[in-house]
């Protein structure tokens, strides 16, 4: 009893989840869970209807027993005859309605859930991105969505049908001892102490396992995508993570498998618990029946009656068990609806300096990222000037493209500050801030849409005219491989969609720069923004970049020195702090780590004096 009692306890715990359910259902369809509701309660008493009847219908037939087809004696089978017949098809008839119901109910909150995921997951922080525990949340949080709170939904229709059913059924069973529906009820409780428990143990299986599966799903990708196609066959790896994908796959089948059989074998006992009881009950109505006690309607009734109560009560059961698992996952999903970003909005926010007057300042910032003890900033200080090019440039992790994430207040650094003309970003309003940002980040994304509209994402709010969008193409020096394509600036791009054309790293890397100066920013972040292209096509690119540079704030980060000296100031980072800066010249006079550094990437070392 005190396993059954702690059982309920933690199931108690995860019912708080339902009213919320429920909230998300009626929102999503309303109309149709009023319907589904009425339909579920006229059909639980349908059975004990029937059950009625059929006594009524036994008895009439027993009376009518050898008196012949005379009308006069047909005539009391008939009434509950017709009555059965009407509460069966009765019954059929709402079945379809039902499923039809439920269907329409299931589309819809299906679609309403994935809205709210997807909502949630355009306002949460960024650095959720970055955090495994956070792709752990995300994927149960998909996983379970419509598809558990819809089994929530249908555990509790059935749940309330059952009720209802069954309430009807002790009311008949009633009459004959009250120790009959107690006896009902008393034959299912080791089956719900034992459902609860296997549930709670498939659930934690499956909390354990999120990340295992998400590695499956990360080893799939690897074998299919076609992003993954080249390498795959050219360093030949795809049995490397094939195997590995069946290891894993063959644990978590073993794992599942032994949940499977424990639950089968909790489940016999159980059964056969029940089972025991209810011919206990039995044996007491041939009993009563050999005393006369009881007509044969009666028998048929109880029979009807005690077998129809143990099924329902098993589905009662099993609905119990349902909901406690739905819920269960469910908590996943509201847990995942409910995060709050902490990147927030001051509650009066400043106006953003427009133009910048002054300059973007780094006063002793440092920061380490979520999870980690390292700083990949300590005491930072970098000021970069309004209107101007700025250029940074440094070793492989030196922190560089983490200033542009503190710059978009992705994230907030840990201590020191952030300031527009000496305000702290924290002071604007962050959709405002981003707004008057551009960036081209150092992986670009390839959109699989049309070259123009691949251009235009670069301002989602704002609608473009073909002229805007060529002036951007001509900046980013893309234009003339869009007029090449076969519908130019309506051509799709990618080999997703059919008719898509791709195109090679640079070009992609140029469309990307488009986005980034169509968008109307006044300050313009570019993490890279040579990297995939020729030194030619650099060249090139590199005297238009002022043009479309002109009087906007830009920070340039680069590993490319060639790019760099084109900057009005350059700053040379190291493992998180500023070692050198100055103009292209007096760097070079400095003759530091960045007059090395241009030496061993030009090959000359002319300073000017
Ligand atoms: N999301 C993250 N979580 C934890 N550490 C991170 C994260 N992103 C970057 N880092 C660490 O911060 C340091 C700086 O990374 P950052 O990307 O800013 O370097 P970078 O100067 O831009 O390098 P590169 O020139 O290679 O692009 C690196 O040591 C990196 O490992």
């Amino acid at each position: 009893m005190a396993f059954l009692l702690e059982r309920l306890k933690r199931f108690k715990q995860y019912l708080i989840y339902i009213p919320q359910v429920l909230e998300l259902i009626w929102q999503a369809a309303h109309y149709w869970m009023a319907g589904w509701c009425i339909l579920l309660i006229i059909q639980g008493l349908l059975p004990a209807a029937s059950i009625f009847l059929s006594r009524a219908l036994v008895d009439s037939l027993v009376s009518a027993a050898g008196q012949g087809m005379a009308w006069e004696s047909l005539r009391p089978v008939m009434i509950p005859g017709i009555a059965m017949v009407g509460v069966l098809l009765a019954g059929e008839l709402l079945g379809s309605l039902t499923t039809w119901v439920r269907t329409s109910q299931a589309e819809l909150v299906q679609d309403y859930i994935s809205g709210l995921v997807h909502q949630q997951s355009i306002v949460i922080d960024f650095a959720c991105y970055e955090s495994p525990e956070y792709s752990d949340r995300l994927e149960r949080a998909r996983e379970g969505a419509s598809r558990q709170s819809l089994s929530l939904l249908e555990s509790l229709g059935s749940l309330l049908q059952s009720t209802i059913t069954l309430g009807a059924i002790a009311a008949i069973l009633l009459t004959y001892g009250p120790w009959l529906p107690l006896l009902l009820v008393i034959s299912a409780l080791p089956a719900l102490a034992i459902g609860l428990q296997l549930n709670m143990e498939q659930y934690q299986w499956s909390q354990r396992t999120t990340s295992d599966r998400r590695r499956l799903s990360y080893y799939e990708y690897l074998l299919t995508s076609n992003w993954t196609a080249a390498e795959l066959r050219l360093f030949s790896w795809g049995e490397h993570f094939a195997s590995a994908y069946q290891r894993l796959r063959r644990r978590l089948r073993r794992e599942h498998m032994q949940l499977i059989r424990r639950q089968t074998l909790s489940r016999l006992l159980a059964s056969a618990i029940a089972l025991l009881l209810s011919g206990l009950a039995v044996v007491w109505m041939a009993q009563q029946l050999l005393l006369g006690l009881l007509t044969i309607g009666d028998l048929a009734l109880f029979y009807q009656a005690f077998s129809r109560g143990q099924s329902i009560i098993k589905s009662f059961l099993s609905n119990l068990e349902e909901i406690y698992r739905n819920s269960l996952f469910i908590s996943n999903l509201l847990e995942f609806l409910a995060l709050k970003p902490e990147v927030i909005d001051p509650p009066n926010p400043k106006a953003l300096p427009s133009p910048l007057q002054h300059a973007i300042e780094f006063n002793q910032v440092s920061f380490a990222y979520p999870g980690s003890d390292q700083k990949t900033l300590s005491n930072f200080s970098l000021m970069i000037p309004a209107g101007k090019i700025t250029a940074i440039v440094g070793d492989n992790g030196a922190g560089k493209s983490t200033l542009i994430k503190l710059l978009c207040r992705f994230y907030d650094p840990t201590q020191g500050s952030i300031q527009l003309d000496g305000i702290d970003l924290r002071q604007f309003s962050t959709s405002e801030l981003r707004r008057a940002i551009t960036v081209l980040f150092q992986s670009p994304m390839a959109y699989y849409v049309t070259a123009g509209e691949n251009i235009a994402l670069g301002d989602s709010n704002t609608t473009f005219s073909q002229q805007e969008l060529v002036k951007a193409a001509q900046g980013a020096g893309i234009h003339p491989k869009i007029m090449g394509l076969p519908q130019e600036y309506e051509s799709q791009l990618g080999k997703w969609f059919s008719g898509g054309t791709d195109l090679s790293g640079g070009e992609w890397q140029k469309l990307s720069l488009a986005r980034a100066f169509i968008r109307q920013a006044q300050f313009i972040i570019l993490d890279e923004p040579t990297s995939a292209m020729d030194p030619w096509a650099e060249h090139e690119w590199l005297s238009r970049f002022r043009k479309m540079a002109y009087r906007r704030t830009a920070l340039v980060i680069t590993h490319r020195f060639t790019l760099a000296r084109q900057a009005d100031l350059i700053y040379v980072m190291k493992a998180g702090k500023i070692v050198e800066s100055g103009n292209h010249d007096e760097l070079l006079r400095q003759r530091g780590l960045y007059a090395q550094s241009w030496l061993a990437q030009t090959g000359e070392l002319k300073v000017k004096v």
